[in-house]
């Protein structure tokens, strides 16, 4: 565990329950991430998908257990990590340049005013809004919004990208488009990002893992699978791959049963699985869960 980029070591989440005593939303969980791995959670709502990625941001705090990055535990937000949720979040006062710029300059204090555009501009144009700089966010369609929102993430230059279901409140085509940009852009740039989504399909196109996260409360890391899809896929091919039905169907049946039986399915003769070390499954392939199989 000790040797993963990211770290989630043990960690619980409790709330204060409404009849009183706390309830425990998920605790013990175990997952590590490397540099570079692009990582999508799924889950039912509620099992504790978005407390996990504000933990991992640094906007909440585990009960109990650390998160480790890069050999130090977090320590409230940190401009290593940038987070794009659904909403996209833009000073709607200010103009797309100027949502970006801010961020720019927070990141570097020191830039001056001209840098700090030129290095805005930059990550604008990345994402395709160059020309759109002086439009306020009440002049921009969802799919444009959530760009900018993107491109204040990447203009920071973070090691760290943390989304929480950032394309689902879009239209389907500029949702394809934006998850090609996405995509191509985090293979450019090696970026780690940990993302969730209830679109299994864009798990299946985005992710190099993907991890099935059981119902809450007491939510657990039932398994995590590996994508055996090839690292060039496009998304227009992806379910042309023989992997790609067996995934997809091994998710979808998760969802649709496992997730909630799945504490059962821990009392079957033979079963093997640890909370430590979650086990990684490649559905389609000749051995799907190698015994020793190990997440981190
Ligand atoms: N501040 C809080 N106080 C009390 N309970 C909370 C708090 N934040 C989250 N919860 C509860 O924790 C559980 C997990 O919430 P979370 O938002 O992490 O789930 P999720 O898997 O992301 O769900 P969804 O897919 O619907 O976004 C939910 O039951 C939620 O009500």
């Amino acid at each position: 565990m000790a040797s993963s980029y990211i770290s989630i070591e043990g960690i619980a989440r409790r709330f204060p329950a409404p009849e009183g005593g706390k309830t425990t939303i998920f605790e013990d969980l175990w997952f590590g991430m490397e540099r570079g791995e692009f990582v999508c959670v799924i889950g039912h709502s509620g099992c504790g998908k978005t407390t996990v990625l504000n933990i991992l941001a640094g906007l909440d705090e585990p009960t109990e257990g650390a998160v480790i990055i890069d050999g130090k535990a977090i320590e409230g937000p940190s401009l290593d990590r940038a987070v794009i949720f659904q909403s996209h979040g833009l000073l709607p006062w200010r103009t797309v340049l100027g949502n970006v710029a801010y961020a720019v300059a927070s990141k570097w204090r020191d830039w001056p005013k001209a840098k700090v555009e030129e290095h805005a501009r930059k990550a604008i144009a990345t994402v395709g809004l160059a020309g759109a700089e002086m439009k306020k966010p009440s002049q921009l369609s969802g799919g444009m919004k959530q760009r900018v929102g993107i491109a204040r993430a990447l203009s920071i230059e973070p090691k760290i990208m943390l989304m929480d279901e950032p394309f689902s409140a879009l239209d389907a085509l500029t949702r394809g488009t934006l998850q090609d940009e996405v995509r191509g852009l985090c293979r450019t740039t090696g970026q780690t990002v940990f993302m969730i989504t209830h679109d299994v399909d864009e798990a299946i196109y985005l992710a190099d893992k993907i991890v099935l996260m059981t119902n809450g409360p007491d939510a657990r890391i039932a398994e995590i699978v590996v994508n055996p899809l090839p690292a060039d896929r496009s998304r227009h091919d992806v379910h042309k791959h023989p992997a790609f039905y067996p995934v997809r169907n091994h998710i979808i049946d998760f969802l649709v049963t496992r997730s909630k039986s799945f504490a059962a399915e821990l009392a079957t003769p033979g079963k093997v699985w640890n909370r430590r070390s979650p086990p990684l499954v490649t559905p389609g392939a000749p051995d799907p869960t190698p015994p020793l199989a190990r997440a981190v």
